[in-house]
């Protein structure tokens, strides 16, 4: 079976619900009434893989997918438009520039309530060898700072909650990490009435799944450790083997341990991302269903009034960019790249400094049409 293919397959469901609580919702974003049910819960599977199912890592398909897992930097020469540009100028006509189309985007969002989503590594942080070097810059925060003040925002991640909002250092947003994973609403402010602070509410659809995630974390820093720039992070529910700093030659064998450890666990999968091969639950659950979660407990749902955006420049972002395509048409999701790549995104922009520079447009359309 290719693994690729594996991401997207079908799977058995336990028919026992998992409950979703809203998060705790600051007033001023709660603009609608909602019953605060959700219709459509995450359900565990109970589908065993059976041996002999993952591909063999010699295979082209894995080496392929780690090879074309992140773009290389493209080389502008002097001035002159290179065949890289005019591709991507040729791409942009299929995926305009979200800046370019800014006069568009608050044309829509005209009497509807935007919410924002924000993917991190590569979005809101440039892509670094060293995955706890990547920092995002003090004017990126400040500029979701702003955004945050009109609009909510989200930030959702592959990476662990805690880790993650450690880098953005701000409060005041929701949070999910673990590709959506692990939820958590802002941090209540103290008010006349009291003076604590109060955490935001949390959902874990995958708690269940932390022992073996840490079982499986353990074992593989264990494997790798004799293989040079092998880094295995731990994201909480999910886990993420990079291999951006290994000699291609030993990709093969970081592949390999990752598949003889997964062959022991049936009930966890593997997505590629950047340079990083990502373990996770087989669970219904993806950033595209974090979003609906969010859009829901913020009371939104199948309102035509609202207009989400999703900023994400990875494959895990793509989920969010369906759901927002085909389940909740009417919003975009905006794809973070510098190379042209198929997308369900409806809108682009280059890097990380482009999306400070839409997220400062999305600040002064709010000021100027409040
Ligand atoms: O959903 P995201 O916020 O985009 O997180 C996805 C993964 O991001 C991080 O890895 C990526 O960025 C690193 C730092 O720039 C880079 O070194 C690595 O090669 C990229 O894959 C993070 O470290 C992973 O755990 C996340 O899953």
């Amino acid at each position: 079976m290719d693994l690729k293919a594996n991401h997207n397959a079908p799977i058995l469901t336990d028919p026992t619900p998992i409950s979703k609580p809203r998060l705790g919702i600051h007033d001023s974003l709660l603009p609608y009434s909602s019953s605060g049910v959700f219709s459509q819960a995450p359900f565990l599977t109970n589908q065993r893989k059976k041996p002999g199912l993952l591909d063999d890592v010699r295979s082209t398909s894995w080496l392929d997918a780690m090879k074309s897992s992140s773009p290389r930097n493209i080389i502008k020469n002097n001035g002159t438009a290179s065949s890289n540009d005019i591709a991507y100028r040729n791409w942009m006509l299929k995926y305009p520039s979200a800046l370019a189309s800014i006069d568009q985007i608050a044309n829509n969002a005209k009497g509807k309530r935007m919410v924002l989503f924000l993917d991190y590594d590569g979005t809101l942080s440039p892509i670094v060898d060293n995955p706890d070097h990547a920092f995002m810059s003090n004017a990126m925060r400040a500029a979701v700072r702003n955004v945050a003040k009109c609009i909510p925002t989200a930030i959702i991640s592959g990476r662990s909650r805690e880790k993650v909002r450690q880098f953005v250092g701000l409060r005041e947003l929701y949070y999910a990490g673990s590709h959506g994973m692990d939820i958590m609403g802002p941090v209540q402010p103290p008010t006349d009435h009291t003076t604590e602070v109060l955490e935001g509410n949390l959902y874990q659809p995958a708690s269940e799944f932390l022992p073996m995630i840490n079982e499986v974390f353990v074992s593989l820093v264990d494997i790798t450790k004799n293989i040079e720039g092998a880094k295995v992070e731990d994201n909480k529910f999910c886990v993420s083997v990079h291999y951006r700093n290994v000699d291609e030659k030993n990709w093969t064998t970081v592949a390999q341990y990752v598949q003889d450890t997964l062959k022991n666990y049936p009930r966890l999968r593997l997505t590629h991302g950047r340079m990083v091969l990502e373990i996770r639950p087989v669970l219904k659950w993806d950033k595209g269903k974090a979003v609906e979660f969010l859009l829901e407990s913020l009371g939104f749902s199948n309102c035509d009034d609202v207009l989400p955006i999703y900023v994400g420049d990875d494959r895990t972002d793509e989920d969010a960019f369906k759901f927002l395509r085909d389940v909740s048409p009417g919003g975009y999701g905006i794809l973070v790249t510098p190379a042209p790549k198929e997308s369900s995104a409806y809108y682009s922009l280059r890097d990380p400094s482009e999306v400070m520079e839409f997220i400062n447009l999305l600040v002064m359309h709010k000021k100027s049409v409040p």
